[in-house]
């Protein structure tokens, strides 16, 4: 059988968490970060570590299958590749911003010149509204070309917004767009092997986003319970030893868990428990 061949980002704000969700997967990954391939045999996949910014192009000319990158560097790329699904890492938006207090309206961007990394996203959004701008491209450290008089404004990654705030800047205008490390493929193909390599992500993300749920409740208000918990499919319920009580072990959203308690305990639950699911297939 051949080996699915996946891209993952060899270094940079996704490298670390990509790995891990990787490994979480059941996969193994690199322990030596200058390692530029892995085999992992047993699983019949094959790791290449490369720049995330290049991966969606790999992928796009079909040299490999799958690739882990930013869902903003795949729409920079141009690439025949397309999102299969999101991962909930690397979140970032992607924002114009200028001197603080300067900007207000994306209608001011005519005729400036613009500063990014991710030229194909700004040119894209600009011929989309019909804005003649100039674009300058640079590598990064993109805050600094204002100051330096190369740009009048930059087009840039935000997340905590410390970069900003530290170069004098503020964002201004819609965002641009809203990235996160997303799974790409080639556009319409679905490599060999890739529902086994998806279904295995999807657990580890459904177990990281829900918990187990675990309680004990009069069996008269099972009914009430259980619309508070209706799991998945439905939730497992079971008589206790005690006469005119239940058991009810339901997968709830980690989120709002700890409400959901409280509500339980005031309707009569009680041995309330909450555990981690590390894996699952649903
Ligand atoms: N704080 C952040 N800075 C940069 N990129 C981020 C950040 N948070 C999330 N990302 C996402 O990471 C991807 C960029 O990763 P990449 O490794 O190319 O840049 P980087 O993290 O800035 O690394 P470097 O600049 O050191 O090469 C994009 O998808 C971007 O949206
Ligand atoms: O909103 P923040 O949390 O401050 O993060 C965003 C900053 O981080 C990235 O830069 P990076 O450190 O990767 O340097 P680079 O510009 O050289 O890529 C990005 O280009 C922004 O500058
Ligand atoms: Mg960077």
């Amino acid at each position: 059988m051949s080996l699915l061949r996946i891209a993952v980002p060899n270094k940079g704000s996704l490298s670390q968490a990509a790995s891990e969700i990787l490994r979480e997967s059941g996969y193994r990954q690199r322990d030596d970060a200058k390692q530029l391939t892995l085999t992992d045999g047993e699983n019949s996949v094959e790791f290449f570590y490369l720049r995330p910014r290049d991966i969606a192009l790999y992928v796009g000319e079909g040299t490999l299958d799958v690739g882990i990158t930013g869902r903003d560097l795949l729409t920079d790329s141009g690439a025949k590749a397309e999102e299969v699904m999101g991962l909930g890492f690397g979140r970032s938006r992607f924002r114009f911003a200028g001197p603080a207090g300067v900007y207000t309206s994306l209608a001011q961007l005519a005729g400036l010149r613009i500063a990014t990394s991710y030229v194909g996203v700004v040119r894209a959004f600009l011929e989309e509204r019909g804005i003649d701008a100039t674009v300058v491209r640079l590598d990064g450290a993109v805050e600094t070309s204002i100051q330096l008089g190369v740009a009048d404004v930059i087009a840039d990654v935000v997340e905590t917004g410390s970069t900003l705030r530290q170069a004098g800047l503020e964002v201004f205008g819609d965002t641009i767009l809203e990235s996160e490390a997303v799974l790409v493929t080639r556009t319409g193909a679905v490599p060999e092997g890739f529902e086994v390599f998806k279904r295995r992500v999807d657990g580890v993300l459904v177990a990281r986003s829900y918990v187990m749920m675990d309680y004990d409740i009069p069996t008269d208000r099972v009914a009430d319970a259980v619309r508070l918990t209706p799991g998945i499919e439905s939730p497992t319920v079971a008589p206790l030893h005690r006469e005119g009580w239940s058991a009810v072990r339901a997968m709830v959203p980690r989120a709002g868990a700890q409400r959901l308690m409280d509500e339980l305990f005031e309707i009569g639950a009680r041995g309330i428990l909450l555990t981690d699911i590390h894996a699952c297939r649903l």
